[in-house]
């Protein structure tokens, strides 16, 4: 059984594949918005997938052909755009749903833009550096003939660096034959990468978070947190909590973790992550495994790591006041239904974590100008889109009495169907 087989068990087995969660919550917030079951059929299929293979020479002299794809959603609000995913986990399906939140994040911030993603089946730390690198070389060679800053701009997302997106676009750029910084974004700032992006996503995530407090009146300065996941979204989500004064008491990664009672020393973590350590061996605090990190007394609960990681095994044990979705899809339909049943307030995931494309949408807009505005310039931009962003959504879960997930989706979907309008895709019949 190769690992996508023992994937697709795994979701097929367990109601866990994305496409067909993704797919569900379109259907139910399109009859929920009094539209025909035709604008479901239109969103429910990205409108191009491709996959593609990636030989590469091993350091051992053999070859190994790795399998990727990309995903283009929607492209009639502007070039498809979104990150590309390392992971032994990744599967078509994954990658289809993943293109397709990508969609209502940016319609949701009205960002002129459509949803892609990509994926490689691979598990990066089994590769050296150089191995790494002819992957994501002949990926982006493999990918070229559909994308490009018209058309569909790849970004990063887990086990993806701005290391890895310096060499995607070096290898556009050599095969182009002259610089194109708006193909990609995320990139390091030297070659066009925008200030603030590395943070912009956990930035977003801490804002979410804020507004959110308003709404419950919860004081964050007496709050505590925990998250799962100590990437980039992961790290920087808890470095903003902390300039807040929110207690983050506990962070994990795939390893395992730590918690502190009375608040982790972040910046100290942070620095001690750089240089390649795991969080789960850092000494100063009590170790942590991932399946106790759901039951701790925390005021926030953030998932920043992968899907399905709040199913209706571990739902029970949260006993958060907010869940904010750092992660794409971490929540599973039978986890939110507990969620609800708990009445936790929940910052679904294609609000909570749209501060990353958000600032992509500016390194390009920036890119295509060739003129670069400074940090504060982004983070206060980023903070206009993400409370707009949080107050439509706010808006529609008051006005129909429902959940903050199903009023992004309508969001989102009302937004795109006024462009499926303006270009005929659809009829007033279908409204
Ligand atoms: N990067 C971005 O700008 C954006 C990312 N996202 C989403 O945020 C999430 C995290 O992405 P990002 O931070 O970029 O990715 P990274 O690769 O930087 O970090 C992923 C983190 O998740 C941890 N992790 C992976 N599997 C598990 C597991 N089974 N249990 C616990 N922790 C686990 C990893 O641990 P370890 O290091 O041990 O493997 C790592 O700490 C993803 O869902 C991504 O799609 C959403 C919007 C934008
Ligand atoms: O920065 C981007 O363009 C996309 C980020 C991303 O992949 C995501 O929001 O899931």
């Amino acid at each position: 059984m190769t690992q996508n087989d023992k994937v697709e068990a795994d979701i097929t087995t367990h109601n866990k594949n994305p496409l067909e969660i993704v797919k569900e919550l379109l259907k139910s917030s399109v009859e929920d918005l009094g539209f025909n079951e035709n604008i479901y059929h239109l969103l429910k299929k990205p409108i191009r997938v491709l996959e593609v293979s990636l030989p590469v020479r091993m350091d051992d002299g053999n070859i190994r052909n790795f399998t990727g794809y990309r995903s283009q959603h929607l492209d009639i609000l502007g070039p498809t755009k979104g990150g590309i995913r390392f992971h032994p986990n990744v599967h078509i399906d994954e990658v289809k749903a993943l293109s397709i939140w990508m969609s209502l994040k940016s319609a949701i911030l009205d960002l002129p833009l459509g949803g892609g993603k990509g994926g490689v089946i691979v598990n990066p730390s089994e590769l050296s550096e150089r191995e790494l690198e002819e992957l994501s070389r002949t990926y982006i060679r493999k990918i070229t003939p559909i994308i490009g800053p018209q058309k569909d701009i790849p970004a990063p997302d887990v086990n993806t660096s701005p290391t890895v997106m310096g060499w995607m676009v070096d290898e556009y750029d050599q095969l182009r034959g002259y610089n194109i910084p708006g193909m990609l974004t995320g990139k390091p700032i030297i070659i066009g990468g925008s200030q603030g992006r590395l943070a912009a996503t956990g930035r977003g995530v801490v804002l979410t978070i804020r507004e959110a407090a308003k709404v419950l009146k919860m004081d964050l300065s007496a709050s505590t947190a925990a998250l799962q996941g100590f990437g980039n979204v992961g790290s920087m989500t808890a470095k903003f909590l902390y300039k807040l004064g929110v207690k983050v008491v506990a962070v994990t990664n795939a390893k395992g973790g730590v918690y502190d009672k009375n608040g982790l020393d972040i910046p100290e973590l942070l620095s001690f992550v750089k240089d390649g350590r795991s969080v789960s061996e850092y000494t100063k605090a009590d170790p942590l495994t991932n399946e106790d990190l759901f039951g701790l007394p925390v005021d926030i609960f953030i998932p920043a790591a992968i899907e399905n990681q709040i199913t209706k095994n571990t739902a029970p044990a949260i006993q958060a006041k907010i869940v904010a979705e750092a992660a794409n899809g971490p929540t599973t339909p039978a986890g939110d239904q507990i969620l609800e049943e708990k009445n936790i307030f929940v910052i679904p995931d294609i609000l909570c974590n749209a501060g990353g494309v958000t600032v992509s949408y500016f390194e390009w807009v920036q890119n295509e100008m060739n003129y670069y505005w400074k940090e504060e310039e982004v983070n206060k931009k980023l903070e206009e889109r993400m409370v707009f962003g949080f107050e439509n959504v706010l808006k529609m879960r008051e006005e129909k009495n429902i959940r903050m997930r199903n009023a992004a989706y309508m969001v989102g979907i009302n937004h795109i169907v006024k462009a499926l309008r303006a270009r005929s895709w659809i009829k007033e019949s279908d409204l």
